[in-house]
């Protein structure tokens, strides 16, 4: 078992209760993951049935990017990214409302089987680039972009789960000003973002790909510090950029790697952003287009001509987002023991 979550929310058992947000609107079923945001929830529409994940973030703790991950993610609607419905406001949280991936993530995935074979690892990761190209093409970086975040919906008749990407807490948008700062997951993150340079976050999503794609080949992460217990993070992420610099990763022969996937993955790892593999160049790679639907390519031309997917207007969400920070509503609902969701 060489895999271990990383800067993963803590999964808690499922508490099955029947409260209710105080519209009714929801039913509470069961937590699905915690983070240092508060946690994600399933729940059911009580008018139409339907399940659905609501991220709840507490209000009183509210990121700095609360803004920017609920407006990009709004904007996204694509078979491969997890569909935004709703912001809503309770007393103590802001409340997003998504569809509900019920196959679990593909860290669960891949650290239950230890590793996948070219083929099954080829599957998710199309799906992922189909994903990432379409949010990229929104203006969309996701700047997170790991095993975790890759959640899996089980379809009935199809032979294996597709790809959800969820999580937009990092994003960024295209016309907000350049990156810098540090963020994401260390494991996942590029070199140019863990040097805390001027980078571009499509870049770095497409570092985070290859990433991904490693781990699910190989079952472990490429680039880990062997810095033992107590070493400083500034030790570690030195060893890190060591190694990705030589691009010293381990690719046991007893995998059987074709050659081709073997040079996409130096193509995505490749540790000068500017030489790195560009979307175009995976979307043109043989390895990459072996047993890829035919449509798939121009699939996503066709998402992207829907140009507001979400009913909630920008700035309705943007009056959502800064009235959750409004503590005297907040406190007023809870004298009245309202918040019961
Ligand atoms: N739409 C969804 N359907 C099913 N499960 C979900 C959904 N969204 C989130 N989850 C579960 O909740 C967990 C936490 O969600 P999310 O990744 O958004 O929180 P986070 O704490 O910001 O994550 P991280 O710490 O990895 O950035 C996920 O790992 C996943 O297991």
């Amino acid at each position: 078992m060489h895999l271990h979550r990383q800067d993963s929310p803590t999964q808690a058992a499922a508490k099955p209760t029947a409260k209710m947000d105080e519209q009714g609107k929801f039913e509470f079923i069961k937590e699905l993951g915690r983070g240092s945001f508060g946690s994600v929830v399933l729940a059911r529409n009580t008018k139409t049935g339907e399940q659905v994940a609501i991220k709840k973030m507490e209000r009183a703790h509210l990121q700095r990017y609360v803004e920017s991950e609920i407006l990009n993610h709004s904007q996204l609607r694509h078979p491969h990214v997890v569909q935004f419905r709703e912001v809503f406001l309770s007393p103590h949280h802001i409340n997003i409302v998504m569809d509900y991936a019920s196959g679990g993530s593909l860290f669960g995935y891949v650290q239950s089987r230890n590793r996948l074979r070219e083929p099954l690892a080829r599957w998710f990761f199309q799906q992922l680039i189909l994903a990432v190209d379409y949010c990229h093409r929104k203006g969309v970086a996701n700047r997170d972009i790991k095993l975790e975040n890759t959640l899996l919906q089980v379809i009935p008749g199809l032979p294996r789960p597709l790809v959800k990407i969820c999580d937009f807490g990092y994003s960024k948008h295209d016309n907000r000003s350049v990156a810098r700062s540090k963020v994401g997951t260390l494991t996942y993150m590029a070199p140019e973002v863990l040097q805390s340079r001027v980078y571009d976050g499509k870049t770095a999503d497409i570092w985070s790909c290859g990433v991904v794609l490693y781990t699910m080949l190989v079952g472990r992460y490429p680039f880990q510090s062997n810095a033992g217990e107590g070493a400083g993070l500034g030790q570690e992420v030195m060893e890190m950029l060591k190694k990705m610099k030589a691009q010293e990763y381990h690719l046991p022969d007893s995998l059987n790697l074709t050659p081709e996937c073997k040079a996409l993955l130096k193509a995505l790892l490749h540790p000068e952003s500017e030489k790195r593999v560009k979307m175009a160049g995976i979307m043109a790679d043989a390895w990459f287009r072996t047993d890829l639907p035919p449509d798939a390519l121009n699939m996503n031309d066709k998402y992207l001509a829907n140009t507001r997917p979400c009913p909630q207007s920008e700035a309705e969400i943007k009056n959502i987002v800064a009235m959750a920070t409004n503590y005297n509503t907040n406190d007023m609902y809870a004298a009245q023991g309202m918040d019961q969701f």
